[in-house]
């Protein structure tokens, strides 16, 4: 039944059973797209884990690779020994090959949310599935690990955004991801109302949003490159302690700007397949809106991600970040690179 859940939930195929036993446990299907596992003996180590994927449609790499653990945990080469929520994010913009349908799903994980549409429901629906999940397992450590792809490629193709929120990261968390091949961490300077801000802002839980290389259609992902982050996974599905290595062969950046597109007239002013966390020297003119004027980099250098000129009105067009300190380093010598 795992193997098939997410190929039968792209055809919108009715499960014969909304529960049901499986290896080590029991799964039980919520609602299209949200899988619950439950193991007969939780771990002492284990986390409340969520593990979202396909939040944008096109991202297809995460949904690969999770595809691939389910199939271990159902064929017994993974013994189930955490409770975690599986989640494929938007299920129409995932038949449809498309970032979203008709708005940007991963901006609306907000309580005081009052849109109303597709997106928006599915980001309610969501976001009672977690509420409900880590509510069950109260006591636990909670975790959300929501995985994408990028649009562009990247001077550190695989990276980990922080959101902010005012619970800490835990440095575990940091070895893990190092562990798990991560190249970069972006903390971020604001709330950004993602997926995984929402369990770390509600749910004071580990959230991150890992970015696993570049979107590609499905059947073109060379999953290999994901083979220690696929360990990293597996090892909380088990309820185990994940393997650390030193944070600091991780480059860390801080935002410190964000780029809205103010306008239908708006433009940023470098090319369009420039590569995530390009370095742009002060005096740099990055953006021209009719509304907000130009936006050009001044004091020290900016690098810029996830630089996107089509995005809605009012909604970020890119991400400009400056070197920061790996934890537990001092400001100066973050400063000093
Ligand atoms: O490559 C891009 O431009 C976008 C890739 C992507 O979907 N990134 C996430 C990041 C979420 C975050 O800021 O935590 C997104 O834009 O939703
Ligand atoms: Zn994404």
């Amino acid at each position: 039944m795992l193997s098939e859940w997410i190929e039968h939930s792209l055809e919108d195929v009715s499960p014969r059973s909304r529960s049901g036993r499986l290896r080590g446990g029991t799964y039980t299907l919520h609602a299209p797209g949200i899988l619950e596992l439950t193991p007969s003996e939780c771990r002492e180590t284990a986390r409340a884990c969520v593990v979202s994927v396909g939040i944008h449609g096109n991202e297809t790499a995460p949904i690969e690779l999770l595809g691939d653990c389910l199939a271990r945990i159902e064929a017994g080469m993974l013994p189930l020994g955490a409770p975690a929520l599986i989640i494929l994010g938007n299920l129409e913009a995932i038949r449809r090959a498309k970032r979203y349908v008709t708005t940007n799903l991963n901006r609306l994980f907000r309580r005081d949310l009052d849109e109303t549409g597709m997106e928006p429901d599915r980001a309610r629906q969501l976001m009672n599935a977690v509420d409900a999940f880590y509510a069950r397992h109260p006591g636990r450590e909670r975790l959300h690990y929501d995985l994408h792809t990028a649009i562009r490629d990247s001077r550190f193709p695989r990276f980990a955004v922080e959101p902010f929120a005012d619970t800490a990261t835990l440095p575990e968390q940091w070895r893990w991801l190092a562990e798990a091949n991560i190249q970069a961490v972006l903390h971020q300077h604001q709330h950004s109302w993602t997926f995984s801000h929402y369990s770390r802002h509600y749910h004071q839980a580990q959230g991150f949003t890992l970015e696993l290389g570049r979107v590609n259609p499905f059947g073109h992902n060379d999953l290999t490159l994901l083979v220690p982050m696929a360990r990293l996974i597996e090892a909380l599905l088990e309820g185990r302690e994940p393997p650390g290595t030193d944070p600091a062969r991780m480059a860390f950046f801080r935002v410190a700007h964000e780029l809205r597109r103010h306008s239908a007239d708006f433009r940023l002013c470098f090319p369009d397949d420039t590569p995530n966390f390009t370095e742009f020297a002060p005096g740099s003119r990055l953006a021209e809106d009719a509304e907000a004027g130009p936006f050009t980099v001044e004091g020290k250098p900016l690098s810029v991600v996830f630089p996107n000129a089509e995005v809605e009105l009012g909604a970020r067009a890119a991400l400009l970040a400056r070197p920061a300190s790996p934890p537990g380093h001092c400001i100066e010598k973050s400063q000093s690179r």
